[in-house]
């Protein structure tokens, strides 16, 4: 058993997989041999988090889940701890192995209870055996009601002054896309409760699974630790992978300003087209990848010329779009474009060697077809391209909803690298990347302060730097949107975390 930190790379299985993993070490190992190891990794990891706690309140599902819980109460019973078991199951109806173990937990001498105990506390520790990987919530299946035990205890859970210990998943939380299943749903995000959030831990069996580390996944689980029971996974290929950090890429001793390569962004609508100044953007990308290492950061406003210099950066040449190379350079494009991009996005898209497209150019790429076929173009002709869309952009582009971006992240993503023929970030809580013909991969690293204005042009502009520096879209994208969210995770907690503050930390 480990914990999950950002530090490496992770293979992860969604639930088919998962499934076709447990039948397959099912069949090899004598029976009932996964749950009580399943349920003895629960009661050691209880046992480590909360080796002082009065009372262990285990909620308990009718299916193999709470057949976990039920394992772990024996354990815990056993080790002297005061333990209260809320069962969800009959013993008629429960799965063998969940039969097996609340006989178990019943032979231990366990304390049952219809609900939790209302004098928990923070010393306190609550275990999460509701529901697993079994959960169905395919919106194409007829919405369920769900049985009202099961949602008094989920509240319980939820409104917790204990630390929770979730087993296998948070409860309701569907292993393939970090969604809720409908009803299902935390009437208030545990990290969003007005007093000091209690720990949450999710202790993933086996595999670990995609929706633990992408949209509302990240804040359920707290902090993740996998149990692999045992069993390697074989032949079975990952669905995702967790990234890693990038390995440190030295720079030669003789290199020059050109070794890195030129950085040209390209948006920053100008305040006289519409009232609204929009160079901010721009200059934010420009700054993030002069700051990552970009040899040279050219600029061009779409301003009419009205800035001549950034007196902040004099590093940053400004210039004008026709006096850009556009065939040699790394283009950055779209940041603060405004409706003045779309001018200049069929030469951009068609000429730069190498291209980062983001914000305005991609809302303005959604509603022109010819814009789309020049992007795919690209793809076959070998020029690097990374997309970076939020998912309201990522929505624009598929002619999706926001919802329906979010209720699937993994194939969001991966729909914006096929239609569109190259690297796509989908940025959000748990950023995917993902390429035509590649397993995708979810970021580890970021947290909530990114959630500022600026902070997705910083994330293009290190883009930039990295494509300009010699690296495949992959690699770039991969690597910048690491570092993005790891000087995010690593911010000083006294200070305030904006996006030229940002821009210039992240080269480390
Ligand atoms: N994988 C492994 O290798 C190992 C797996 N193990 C463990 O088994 C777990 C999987 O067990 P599982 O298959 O019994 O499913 P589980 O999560 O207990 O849920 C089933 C219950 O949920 C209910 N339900 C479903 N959807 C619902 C909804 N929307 N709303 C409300 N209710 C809903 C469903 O109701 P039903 O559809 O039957 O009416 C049924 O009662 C796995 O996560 C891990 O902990 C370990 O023991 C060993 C190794
Ligand atoms: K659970």
């Amino acid at each position: 058993m480990h914990r999950i930190t950002p530090h490496q790379p992770h293979p992860l299985f969604n639930t088919a997989a998962t499934r076709r993993l447990e039948k397959a070490a099912a069949a090899a190992l004598p029976p009932h041999t996964l749950m009580q190891r399943a349920g003895l990794a629960v009661a050691q990891l209880a046992q480590a988090l909360a080796p002082h706690a009065r009372t262990v309140w285990i909620a308990c599902g009718p299916g193999n889940n709470g057949g976990d819980g039920l394992e772990a109460a024996m354990h815990l019973q056993r080790s002297g701890r005061k333990v209260i078991v809320t069962w969800l199951g009959q013993p008629d109806t429960a799965p063998a192995d969940a039969r097996a173990s609340w006989q178990r937990a019943r032979d231990a001498g366990v304390a049952w209870a219809d609900a939790a105990p209302n004098d928990l506390d923070a010393n306190d520790l609550c275990i999460d055996a509701l529901l697993g990987i079994g959960v169905a919530s395919s919106p194409h299946s007829p919405p369920r009601t769900p049985d009202a035990r099961l949602l008094t205890c989920l509240q319980a859970l939820h409104h917790s002054p204990a630390p929770v210990l979730a087993v296998d998943l948070p409860s309701g939380l569907d292993a393939d896309t970090g969604q809720f299943a409908a009803g299902l749903t935390p009437d208030t995000p545990p990290h969003l409760h007005h007093r000091a959030p209690t720990p949450r831990h999710t202790l993933s069996l086996l595999t670990l699974k995609p929706g633990l580390f992408t949209a509302t996944g990240r804040d359920a689980a707290g902090h993740v630790w996998l149990d692999d029971l045992g069993v390697e996974p074989g032949h079975e290929p990952p669905n995702a992978w967790l990234s890693g950090p990038a390995l440190p890429a030295p720079r030669a001793h003789a290199s020059h300003k050109g070794s890195y390569g030129d950085v040209a962004v390209v948006g920053g609508e100008g305040l006289a087209a519409r009232g609204m100044g929009m160079a901010g953007a721009a200059l934010l990308a420009a700054s993030a990848a002069l700051h990552s290492g970009a040899g040279r950061v050219l600029v061009t406003l779409l301003d009419d010329g009205h800035l001549q210099l950034d007196p902040q950066q004099p590093e940053l040449m400004l210039r004008r779009f026709d006096a850009l190379a556009l065939e040699q350079l790394t283009m950055v494009c779209g940041c603060g474009g405004g409706q003045a991009i779309a001018h200049v996005l069929p030469e951009v898209i068609s000429r730069a060697a190498r291209l980062v497209l983001d914000a305005d150019a991609l809302n303005t790429i959604a509603t022109q077809a010819a814009l789309h076929a020049l992007v795919v173009a690209r793809g076959q002709h070998g020029q690097p391209t990374v997309i970076t869309p939020h998912p309201l952009e990522a929505a624009r582009l598929l002619g999706l909803t926001t919802a329906e971006v979010q209720a699937d992240r993994l194939d969001a993503a991966q729909q914006l690298a096929d239609q569109f023929n190259c690297v796509a970030v989908l940025k959000g809580s748990g950023t995917v990347i993902a390429a035509p013909d590649r397993v995708p991969a979810i970021n580890p690293t970021g947290n909530a302060r990114l959630a500022t204005a600026g902070t997705g042009d910083v994330l293009a502009g290190m883009v930039g730097a990295h494509l300009a520096a010699g690296a495949s879209a992959w690699r770039a994208a991969s690597e910048a949107v690491y570092q993005h969210g790891q000087a995010a995770d690593v911010w000083p907690a006294g200070l305030a975390l904006t996006a030229s503050a940002l821009a210039r930390r992240v080269g480390g």
